[in-house]
């Protein structure tokens, strides 16, 4: 395994609130790492600069070794790191095949000029990966505003594959679902991670973390106070770094 990502000693503050005080995370290519904290530890945060939202204040990212400075999150995309949040940010007038294809669609060129976008290649393509990821959304479903929360995060996490994004952020990609399509969501994740994709989760619920993680990093007060390996901890132990209950978070 490999660090497919890198955060070292990252700092931001907005105005009087240091929302990160040095934060540090490695995601190795085809894992899983959860990063769990209370509300207001610098999750979003943190999210948000590997994503393309927040630039810090100090502190580095490297995607692959190569830093990582991004001034929006198309540009995110464009090297590689996807973002799945709650509230899914898809198209919903358009189709899966659409939404999966948006801004990237292939083309074919009529009477070797026109230029129209390929619509068989869409479709025939978004078939085959929903087939691969195992999705039961309709493929017959025009567009994706009547699709369910797990089915939205299906989409997006079909696009992460298909574009073969090296990150994806998944930011409670659970948090509005109901509990079958919970389990759904853990098996995409999983499935991305398979794919070789180094996973980032955001979560709240820990029996889900324990369930879907490989690693487990926790935040406390806007720093990485904790790392481990799902296997080796507990609930309990979660919740001691979590809020602060143990020597090396109160010293922070
Ligand atoms: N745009 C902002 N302006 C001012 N303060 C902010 C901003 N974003 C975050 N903060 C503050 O930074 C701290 C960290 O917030 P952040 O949202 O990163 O925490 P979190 O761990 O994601 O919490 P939650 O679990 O509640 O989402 C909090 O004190 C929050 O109030």
């Amino acid at each position: 395994m490999s660090a497919i990502l890198e955060v070292v000693g990252l700092h931001k503050s907005f105005g009087p609130v240091e929302a990160l005080r040095g934060a540090d995370l490695q995601l190795q290519t085809g894992e899983v790492l959860a990063i769990v904290g209370d509300n207001g530890a610098g999750k979003s945060t943190l999210i948000k600069h590997i994503s393309g939202v927040y630039k810090p204040d100090a502190g580095q990212i490297l995607l692959a070794g190569e830093p990582l400075d991004l001034s929006s999150p198309r540009e995110a995309r464009e090297r590689g790191v996807e973002t799945v949040y709650q509230d899914l940010a898809l198209a919903d007038d358009l189709s899966i095949g659409a939404n999966i294809f948006l801004g990237r669609e292939p083309m074919r060129r009529l009477f070797g000029f026109l230029p129209y976008v390929d619509d068989r290649t869409i479709r025939r393509e978004t078939a085959e990966l929903l087939r691969r990821i195992r999705s039961e959304i309709p493929t017959a479903a025009r567009t994706v505003a009547r699709l369910s929360g797990g089915q939205r995060q299906a989409v997006a996490i079909a696009r992460a594959i298909y574009w073969q994004a090296k990150v994806v952020l998944l930011d409670e990609p659970t948090a509005a679902l109901a509990v079958m399509e919970r389990e759904r969501v853990i098996h995409h994740a999983r499935d991305l991670a398979a794919h070789g994709v180094g996973v980032i989760y955001i979560g709240h619920n820990l029996t889900e973390i324990l369930q879907v993680a490989d690693r487990i990093v926790v935040m406390f007060r806007g720093r990485t106070v904790h790392v481990t390996a799902a296997g080796d901890t507990n609930q309990e132990t979660l919740i001691k770094y979590m809020t602060g209950y143990t020597d090396s978070a109160k010293a922070a």
